[in-house]
């Protein structure tokens, strides 16, 4: 598959959702396949806590989005006060629900609730997000795990964009659980020499400069710069941050300032359309792998790290 690219200034656009509709597509033909060899239908339950509305925007696009696909789609809506009991019981009734391959709990959770309790009472086999202490071991030490969906789609668009990945220089901006940690093993995976870059680290313009690949996933509204960045470097901005705009409107901005940087780096994902819609393809594709390694059938290799 190849992104459909446009120009900006020097750099080009990679446009990430041309290409999730593509890996969309994919998994329609996947979700068939598997109906007609084995007649089963892939099914994953998204699970929200509160009524938070960004949330509640992304749930719907997964629900129709999982639909289109062919996939059972089962949506569990809890209050805001909703005990961790209530949910950790929630949990276990999909744990064990046949038509249910994937499992995917909306964070941030409300105050009262320990995520990672949560996160660890899911099955391992269902936790299409990748985040259970198991799947982030398998990953870690090589093994196949599911992988997160925004690193996954991340390295599914440097791949297409750079083909073979090793040897090069990568910079992961951020070291959370949920993007930086996985997407440095990942790109460690492809034989990158990686760094972690954060909010500590020392003279960061300098060593983001001397990557070919920097994936900037920090929630910081256009923090990374041009100067910041080596000519010709392929940029992935993973940051969704809602800001007020030029007429006091709300827009929705990376962390890193496109404009600026598009004028030194040789391709970028732009925000919105670059990797927020992978993330949601990937949650498809996560969903049926793990379908096929609950049956035993063979997973799409295209689909998977
Ligand atoms: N357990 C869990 N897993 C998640 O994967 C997860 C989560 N919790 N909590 C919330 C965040 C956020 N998230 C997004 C996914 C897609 C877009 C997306 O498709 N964005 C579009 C539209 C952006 C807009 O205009 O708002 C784009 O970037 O083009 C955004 C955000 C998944 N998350």
């Amino acid at each position: 598959m190849t992104a459909r690219s446009k120009e900006l200034t020097g750099a080009k656009l990679i446009d990430g959702k041309a290409f999730a509709a593509r890996i969309r597509a994919r998994v329609a033909e996947e979700v068939e396949r598997i109906r007609a060899e084995a007649g089963i239908v892939p099914g994953l339950a998204v699970v929200l806590v509160g009524e938070d509305p960004a949330s509640q925007i992304y749930v719907r696009n997964k629900a129709k989005q999982t639909v289109e696909s062919g996939m059972h789609s089962v949506e569990h809506r809890l209050d805001a006060s909703a005990t961790q009991d209530e949910l950790l019981g929630l949990i276990g009734t999909l744990n064990a629900d046949p038509a249910i391959h994937g499992i995917l709990v909306q964070l941030p959770l409300p105050g009262h609730i320990d995520e990672e309790r949560v996160i660890n009472a899911i099955a391992p086999a269902k936790d299409v997000d990748g985040f259970h202490i198991s799947n982030v071991g398998l990953l870690a030490t090589g093994q196949k795990a599911m992988v997160p969906c925004t690193p996954l789609g991340s390295l599914m668009l440097l791949r297409d964009e750079l083909g073979d990945l090793s040897g090069r220089n990568a910079v992961v901006i951020g070291r959370s659980n949920i993007v930086g940690k996985p997407m440095a093993q990942l790109l460690l995976r492809e034989s990158c020499t990686v760094t972690i870059a954060h909010s500590r680290t020392k003279d960061i313009e300098e060593v983001v400069s001397r990557a070919d690949i920097v994936v900037a996933a920090v929630g910081r509204p256009r923090m990374v710069k041009a100067s910041w960045i080596k000519p010709g470097a392929t940029v992935i901005d993973v940051g969704i941050n809602r800001i007020e705009g030029p007429e006091g409107k709300p827009i929705v901005v990376g962390d890193v300032d496109t404009d600026d940087v598009a004028a030194v780096a040789g391709a970028i994902t732009p925000v919105p359309g670059g990797v927020g819609p992978m993330t949601i393809a990937c949650l498809l594709a996560n969903t049926v792998t793990a379908c096929c390694r609950a049956h035993g059938l063979a997973e799409p290799r295209d689909l998977t790290a």
